[in-house]
């Protein structure tokens, strides 16, 4: 049986690495490596980010590299804070983003994940996998461990994201959703270079 591939993963977030590893857990085609560094937040459209952040690793690493970048969007904001998103959080903590949208009727939004791999042989084009889960942004319920994930309810679910077993969550986030999408395309795949 050939070796699986090992891609290095880099993130700073240590929920976000524990989704990913969770989720690809048992995939035969390739397994993740952690490479625990803060890259650079970037603005402009979520593509546009995920592929600078994407970049930027590549240059700083060696071999197939890749990122995730996630958004969370308010239909009333026409997608803000969108990828900006974590100084909000910073500042704000879960519930002052519910009060964000204090002076809309509309509370409804997106998270939206967004993969981006560079094989670094490619002449460093990036491929991007994508994945988006529709909800409300509502009063902060739930354990506080990962971000605004208290103040997400995804349509359907009667839970926050926070409020979900973590399997539940994976099933139907936004970054299940792009995980989705990468294992598809690595699975298909022979080798990773
Ligand atoms: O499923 C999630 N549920 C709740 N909160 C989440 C989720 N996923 C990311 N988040 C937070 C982390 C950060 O405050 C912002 C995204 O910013 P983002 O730049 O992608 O994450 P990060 O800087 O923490 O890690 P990284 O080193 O991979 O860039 O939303
Ligand atoms: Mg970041």
């Amino acid at each position: 049986m050939a070796s699986k591939n090992t891609i290095n993963f880099v993130t700073g977030n240590k929920n976000k690495l524990k989704e990913v590893v969770a989720f690809l857990k048992g995939n035969e085609a390739f397994e993740v490596k952690s490479v625990a560094l803060d890259l650079p937040e970037y603005q402009g459209e979520p593509d546009d980010v995920s592929i600078a952040k994407c970049k930027e690793a590549v240059r700083r690493l060696e071999g197939p590299v890749l990122i995730e970048d996630t958004c969370l969007c308010f239909n009333a904001m026409k997608g803000l804070p969108g990828p900006y998103i974590k100084w909000f959080l910073q500042k704000l903590g879960p519930e002052g983003i519910y009060k964000m949208l204090d002076g809309w009727d509309d509370k409804s939004g997106y998270a939206l994940c967004t993969f981006a791999f560079c094989s670094a042989t490619t002449n460093n084009d990036v491929m991007l996998f994508r994945g988006k889960c529709e909800g409300m942004i509502v009063p902060p319920r739930g354990p506080r461990n990962f971000g605004w994930d208290p103040c997400f309810q995804p349509h359907g679910y009667e839970q926050t994201y926070a409020e979900m077993t973590p399997e539940l969550k994976n099933s139907i986030s936004h970054r299940g959703r792009a995980l989705s999408a990468l294992a598809d395309f690595f699975n298909n795949q022979k080798e990773i270079s």
